[in-house]
């Protein structure tokens, strides 16, 4: 009998069902529910597992923000944790580099554990360059409940250019870096995200601020107590 798209019910011979499935390269596999569901976790955490995904250029302030909501949430007794994309290329995504297709299967792999960690009830907050639209919008269909934040960080390339705190724009102009998001290599700002950073009158909001319009976000949405 089919159940859904890829999935199969299956009655082995110890008359429990299973839900026995074939994805991508992998045959034969079986979904184990648990008996402490995200529900359970929710209620025991008091909030409601979310993504909020940063997204922008490089230098635009993502960091910056991933951890000031991170200390903010923490100071009101919310659990959550940063995804940093430079920092996951220190490990998990250690044998990706920049090319279009290595950055869409780190903008995935990144996807799948921000699913993962909003299950697990936390508010998990993913910072990455993600320049690429559809692969941002591919995290988004994989997140239930329409618990996918994007907050698109709108700072003009020449902000970003000017604090170059890793001096790589400065090398991406010099041509020694080629592929550089924003240089040679394109960003395509989000058309449906939930959240906008800009500068206002040509300034840019402090960090503070910034967490700030984050927060007020989650709490209005209800992501802050347990339903
Ligand atoms: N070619 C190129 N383009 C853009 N960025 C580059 C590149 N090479 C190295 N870096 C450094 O890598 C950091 C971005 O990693 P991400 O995983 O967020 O990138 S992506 O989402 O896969 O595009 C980025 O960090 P942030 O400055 O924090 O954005 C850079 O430090
Ligand atoms: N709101 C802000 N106002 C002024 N400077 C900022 C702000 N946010 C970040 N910065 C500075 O901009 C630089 C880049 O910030 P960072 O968070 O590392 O960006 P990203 O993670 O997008 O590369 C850092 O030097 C940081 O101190």
């Amino acid at each position: 009998m089919k159940f859904e798209k890829g999935f199969t019910v299956c009655t082995p011979r110890s008359g429990r069902n299973f839900l026995m499935s074939t994805l991508g390269h992998s045959t034969n596999i079986f979904w184990h529910d648990c008996a402490v569901g995200k529900v359970e976790r929710q209620k025991l955490l008091n909030q409601q597992g979310c993504v909020v995904w940063i997204t922008g250029l490089s230098g635009s302030g993502k960091s910056t923000l991933a951890c000031s909501v991170g200390r903010e949430l923490h100071s009101r007794g919310k659990l959550s944790y940063v995804l940093d994309g430079d920092n996951l290329r220190h490990g998990l995504n250690k044998n990706l580099g920049f090319k279009p297709e290595e950055r869409t299967e780190n903008i995935r792999r990144v996807g799948e554990v921000a699913k993962l960690f909003a299950d697990a009830g936390l508010i998990c907050i993913a910072s990455l360059i993600s320049p690429y639209r559809k692969d941002r919008d591919a995290c988004r269909s994989m997140v239930p409940d329409a618990s996918f934040i994007e907050v698109f960080m709108n700072m003009p390339l020449e902000v970003c250019e000017l604090r170059d705190p890793k001096g790589l724009y400065k090398l991406a102009r010099a041509g020694k870096i080629k592929g550089f998001t924003g240089i040679d290599d394109p960003y395509e700002p989000p058309l449906n995200c939930e959240i906008e950073i800009r500068q206002k009158d040509g300034i840019c909001p402090a960090p503070c601020e910034m967490a700030g319009q984050v927060i007020s976000y989650l709490d209005e949405k209800g992501y802050l107590h347990a339903h």
